[in-house]
């Protein structure tokens, strides 16, 4: 491991509770930014030995195998990532509430799970920041939103934005908006992989090579991002710049508006950030039952 770079996450130790995809993504960021040193960083997670030695192999992190390891790293930890399901995480927050000092910082990325209920299952005082990330976080280009509670610290709120800043880019946001933030980025890679999925059959349908379809799709969808981010033009702009008037494309976006494409992703994107908020309630009725 090359010597970690200058960074507010380089002296601090990190707990990864919950060891998926989000957790790996982070992991993955941090490790190829060398922003964290990876003997201070411990994974663990429910049953999945395998996983963690797979994660100990590739990024040289710390598993914790045990319950008397897993209560230690929790114990010890200045900050813990929960990336457990939603449906796991009260459970979660319940079994490690008597191992935690009123100090360690509690980053989120678990949709729907709110800052109020977090501080139910623990205690009022403790510092959460509730975030909102993507699975692009893996190649560095992820987008999260991260809202803070009132107790996380100044030098707490620079080490999450490190964090998250390392992965990609992050955007501080009121936390009522962290759903919507899961409704535009959080899931919207499924949305764009989706759309390539289609574009890519239809090209096979029409007669492409399904390599060659791949690779169209994957050049034309990075280079629309590209020149949506590089010109500054708003996308409205650059597709009038593609359609020529009773040409091809026109054709085309006319098909799309005949089965309400633009009111499908509207409807879409409400309907992801309203499923947050239900996830988030059901959490919430648990914490509060029991
Ligand atoms: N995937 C995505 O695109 C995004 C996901 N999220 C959020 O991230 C969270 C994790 O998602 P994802 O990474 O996809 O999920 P995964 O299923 O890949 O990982 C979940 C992890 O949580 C562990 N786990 C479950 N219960 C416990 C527990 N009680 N104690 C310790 N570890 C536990 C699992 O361990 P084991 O395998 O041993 O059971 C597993 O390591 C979710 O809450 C989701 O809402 C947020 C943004 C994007
Ligand atoms: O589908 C989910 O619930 C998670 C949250 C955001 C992306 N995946």
């Amino acid at each position: 491991m090359n010597e970690i770079i200058s960074s507010p996450l380089g002296n601090v130790s990190l707990c990864f509770y919950g060891a998926g995809s989000i957790a790996e993504a982070i992991l993955r960021g941090l490790a190829e930014a060398r922003l964290a040193d990876p003997g201070r960083i411990t994974v663990m997670n429910r049953q999945n030995a395998d996983r963690l030695r797979q994660l100990q192999q590739q990024y040289g992190v710390v598993p914790a195998f045990e319950e008397s390891q897993k209560q230690d790293a929790i114990g010890t930890a200045d900050v813990i990532i929960l990336g457990m399901k939603p449906k796991d995480s009260a459970a979660a927050l319940k079994a490690i509430k008597p191992l935690l000092r009123p100090d360690q910082l509690i980053i989120s990325v678990i949709a729907g799970l709110s800052i109020s209920t977090m501080h139910e299952l623990l205690t009022p005082q403790q510092p959460i920041v509730r975030t909102m990330p993507n699975t692009s976080s893996t190649i560095g280009l992820g987008a999260t939103g991260i809202s803070f509670s009132e107790a996380v610290s100044p030098h707490q709120r620079e080490l999450a934005l490190a964090m998250f800043n390392a992965v990609g880019t992050a955007a501080v946001v009121d936390e009522p908006l962290i759903e919507a933030v899961n409704g535009v980025s959080g899931s919207g890679p499924a949305y764009v992989y989706y759309m390539m999925e289609a574009m890519i059959a239809a090209g096979v349908h029409l007669g492409l090579d399904p390599e060659a379809a791949r690779e169209l799709t994957i050049q034309t969808v990075k280079g629309a991002a590209e020149m949506v981010s590089l010109t500054g033009e708003h996308p409205s702009e650059l597709r009038r710049k593609v359609t020529s008037p009773g040409g091809t494309t026109q054709a085309a976006i006319e098909v799309l508006d005949q089965y309400a494409f633009q009111e499908s992703m509207n409807k879409a994107i409400l309907r992801c950030a309203e499923r947050a908020k239900e996830m988030g309630d059901a959490i919430r009725a648990e914490a509060i039952r029991s």
